[in-house]
């Protein structure tokens, strides 16, 4: 099932509309990078795809099962292992005791942690501690992912191989990916469709759709990269401008 948005609008008591009237269908298995600027209203998106923030006006429809949530921060319980962190998360969505510990295993090696099967949160670099992060959501087994600037915490190097390494279990997997960010780069490396949001109130001011030849073109990819950010920095002027 697609997730539809359909005149959605959202303020938070009686402060300013946050998001303004977003009319928007993502179809199953399609990879969505929401882009904007800080305060533009992404989070609170990202919580209404969740179920966790009702709509003040419009209507959204995401599939039956819901949809699993990754964040910037891990949150792990640093008491258990990377093996164990995934084991709770399959308790926690149904999976059988008999099945858990082989499941946990299959999906510490998708994230390619299988040599650090049984480390801590404490003893895992702030990478490792995200692709346990990735594990744990993808045990949920929903149909959808939400994630909220997951990588952003993250070295330039580190963010690119998790860049990879999310994209090939995308396609293994055929989930519905919404992916927050700010960073331009990373939502024209990810993402299959880019929409970017003005702020104050938040509307889709801009849509791209990215293929794979697109993206393996470095020089119109970074064309691309320079005219999102400008897109963006001109939304952030007019909003400095207005505040003052
Ligand atoms: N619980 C809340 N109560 C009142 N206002 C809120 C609440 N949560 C967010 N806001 C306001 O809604 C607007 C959008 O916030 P949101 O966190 O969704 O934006 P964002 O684009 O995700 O920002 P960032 O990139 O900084 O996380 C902001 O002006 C923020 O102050």
């Amino acid at each position: 099932m697609s997730v539809e948005l359909s005149e959605t609008t959202l303020r938070y008591g009686d402060g300013p509309i946050v998001l303004d009237g977003l009319t928007e269908s993502i179809r199953p298995g399609e990879f969505v990078a929401l882009l904007g600027a800080s305060g533009c209203g992404k989070s609170s998106l990202l919580n209404m795809l969740a179920g966790l923030l009702e709509p003040t006006g419009g209507s959204i429809d995401v599939p039956d099962d819901g949809a699993a949530f990754m964040f910037q921060d891990p949150t792990l319980l640093p008491w258990l292992s990377a093996q164990g962190n995934v084991e709770l998360a399959l308790r926690l969505a149904g999976v059988p005791r008999a099945e858990r510990s082989v499941r946990a295993r299959e999906l510490i090696d998708l994230v390619q942690l299988g040599h650090a099967r049984e480390k801590k949160p404490h003893e895992m670099s702030g990478g490792m501690r995200q692709r346990v992060a990735l594990a744990r959501a993808l045990a949920q087994q929903r149909r959808l992912l939400l994630m909220d600037e997951p990588f952003a915490a993250l070295d330039a190097i580190t963010r690119d191989m998790l860049h990879e390494e999310l994209r090939a279990i995308w396609q293994r997997t055929g989930m519905t990916i919404v992916f927050v960010t700010h960073n331009v780069r990373e939502a024209i490396r990810l993402a299959g469709r880019i929409l970017v949001l003005s702020s104050h109130p938040g509307r889709v001011i801009d849509t791209r759709t990215i293929t794979d030849d697109f993206r393996a073109d470095p020089a119109r990819a970074a064309a691309l990269a320079a005219e999102l950010t400008d897109v963006l920095r001109k939304e952030q002027f007019k909003h400095e401008h207005l505040d003052q």
